[in-house]
């Protein structure tokens, strides 16, 4: 059982997480401290919000801690790691949600064998619903992934994949969810024109994807065999599908994955030896 996480980063990201666990009661929140660079608001409101532990002495947030997650930005994660080290004891284990950031790199700069696993979580660990998946670095063993598998199941499902695939992970789920997200800016832009209320929009845009997500989920059918189901032979689907092709939809689809995935590459790259 983990007795006390830090969380290095006080952003975005380790809030989402932070929710999750206390949501989940998978820790009390005097378990889980927070510290970040320089925002004792930031600090202060998570304190507000969740009841975690928020100090800008990082020796304090560190040490003791069984779980160590690095949720500071790439380029900030140099200068982090050199303000840690001394802190960071090779029982400890060291959680990386970083974009594109070998754990091999974290380790060099730890100089130790602590163990590294990485992982790439989504903003839905908000509400229990991320997509997040794990990959083992330097010095972990199998032990080492299942505490962390453990700890992300609290916010979501979880999967075990090889270091080398996050890249692709990160573009499809890490991303992801802000796809999403754009897609429905539009929609409910297209709806406003079509003449239709905000709230009305709104409450049938999300049902549809809640429903959409839930007949892939529960269905397992092919999302080709779904969609063919819809689009009746020279119906309103059709119309509005061939739009879209006309648009090049999927290949702005694949074109943005891949996009993603490459940035990601980009990202690991000054930190590649
Ligand atoms: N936002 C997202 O949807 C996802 C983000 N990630 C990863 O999570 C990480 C954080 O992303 P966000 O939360 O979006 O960023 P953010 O910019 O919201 O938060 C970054 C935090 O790091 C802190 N920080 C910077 N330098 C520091 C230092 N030297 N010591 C301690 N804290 C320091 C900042 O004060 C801030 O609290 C990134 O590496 C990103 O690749 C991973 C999955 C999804
Ligand atoms: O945009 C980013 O770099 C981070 C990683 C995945 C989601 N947000």
């Amino acid at each position: 059982m983990i007795q006390k996480i830090a969380f290095v980063g006080a952003g975005s990201m380790a809030e989402a997480i932070i929710a999750g666990i206390v949501e989940k009661k998978f820790l009390k929140p005097e378990q889980i401290n927070v510290t970040n660079k320089s925002s004792k608001d930031k600090l202060d409101r998570l304190h507000q919000k969740y009841g975690v532990v928020g100090s800008a002495n990082k020796e304090a947030v560190i040490k003791d801690a069984d779980v160590i997650v690095l949720s500071m930005k790439p380029k900030d994660v140099t200068e982090s790691l050199k303000e840690i080290k001394a802190y960071i004891k090779p029982e400890q284990l060291v959680v990386s949600i970083l974009a594109g950031v070998p754990t091999d790199y974290i380790s060099q700069e730890l100089n130790s064998a602590t163990p590294v696993v990485r992982t790439m979580p989504n903003t839905s660990a908000t509400i229990g619903y991320s997509a997040t998946a794990i990959a083992a670095g330097s010095f972990a063993n199998e032990y080492h992934v299942s505490k962390i598998v453990q700890l992300f199941e609290t916010i979501g499902t979880t999967t075990v994949v090889e270091e080398e695939d996050l890249h692709a992970v990160t573009a499809i789920s890490g991303s992801g969810p802000a796809y999403i997200y754009y897609l429905v800016e539009a929609m409910e832009e297209a709806a406003k024109e079509a003449g239709l209320d905000r709230p009305v929009a709104k409450e049938l845009i999300v049902q549809t994807l809640v429903g959409a997500a839930e007949m892939l989920k529960t269905t397992k059918e092919e999302p080709s065999e779904l969609r063919r189901r819809i689009t009746s032979p020279g119906g309103t689907t059709q119309a509005g599908i061939e739009t879209l092709a006309s648009y090049d939809y999927q290949e702005a689809i694949k074109a943005c994955v891949k996009k993603a995935a490459n940035r990601s590459k980009e990202l690991g790259k000054p930190f590649q030896s």
